[in-house]
């Protein structure tokens, strides 16, 4: 069954050596788990993300979800939006997601105008645009490509049209930093995961997963060219930013 979903026990056992996180097969089959229970808030964002393109985006405009994982932006987009509101190109690097977000799209949604894929997006060659989507994306770029890529969405983005930038986030502040992350292990406890889980876990994000502080996303957007962005969310050190094109 290789569309079944399975509960995340990845970090579970003690390695000998915890190997670099990476969004292979293993990751792909326990996907939707882990991500629900790790991102603080990821539900509210996906839902969120509808509410905020029912009131952004022109009718039939185009939406890429970069970093698209399973698609769940798209699918959720596809539950409140109407065929013909938006046509939607998601985008990743796994080829095992990749594959596994075309079936649920042509499972789930087959009306619905639903692309995915696979590509690096810091080497696309971007279309117009009316919303794109980096949830949770942006942080596993090295931090000397994300100004780039920001910079040619910016470009892409038609008037009018807004960017959603989530984000787990660090705090330039020692104390500030050490509570949300304290609190944050507090949270994956009382999801289920035991201590040796999350220090793997956190073993295997170092240098993969490089977060930013909120002031430099902001300056990034403003560097890009976006005359105006917003912080709309924030649980902890996990975050979301809309960024608005002048129209
Ligand atoms: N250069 C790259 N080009 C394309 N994809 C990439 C690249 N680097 C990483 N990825 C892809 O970005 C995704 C990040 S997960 C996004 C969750 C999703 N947005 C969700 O709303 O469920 C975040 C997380 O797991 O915390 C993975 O699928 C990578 O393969
Ligand atoms: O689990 C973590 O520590 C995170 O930061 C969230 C996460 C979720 C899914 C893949 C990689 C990181």
């Amino acid at each position: 069954m290789s569309d079944a979903s399975y509960r995340d026990a990845i970090f579970s056992t003690p390695l000998d050596r915890v190997a670099r996180f990476s969004f292979d097969e293993q990751v792909v089959a326990c996907f939707p788990d882990m991500i629900r229970r790790s991102v603080p808030g990821y539900g509210q964002i996906l839902g969120m993300l509808s509410l905020i393109a029912q009131r952004h985006l022109r009718h039939g405009a185009h939406v890429y979800d970069l970093g698209c994982s399973l698609g769940a932006s798209g699918l959720a987009l596809a539950g409140a939006l109407p065929e013909d509101a938006f046509r939607y190109t998601g985008v990743d690097l796994s080829p095992a997601m990749v594959e596994r977000a075309q079936q649920t799209f042509a499972d789930e949604c087959p009306q619905h105008s639903l692309q995915v894929m696979e590509a690096d997006i810091r080497q696309l060659d971007y279309q117009p645009s009316g919303m794109v989507i980096l949830n949770f994306t942006l942080q596993f770029l090295p931090p000397e490509d994300r100004d780039a890529l920001l910079a040619r969405l910016y470009d892409a983005l038609e008037p009018g049209g807004v960017l959603i930038l989530s984000e787990k986030t660090i705090d330039a502040d020692e104390r500030d930093n050490a509570w949300r992350v304290e609190r944050y292990h507090d949270f994956k406890r009382a999801n289920g995961y035991s201590e040796m889980e999350i220090s793997q876990k956190r073993t295997a994000l170092e240098n993969v997963l490089i977060p930013d502080t909120l002031d430099a996303l902001h300056g990034r957007l403003a560097q890009a060219g976006f005359p105006r962005s917003m912080t709309w969310f924030q649980y902890l050190n996990f975050t979301s930013l809309i960024a608005f094109k002048e129209s």
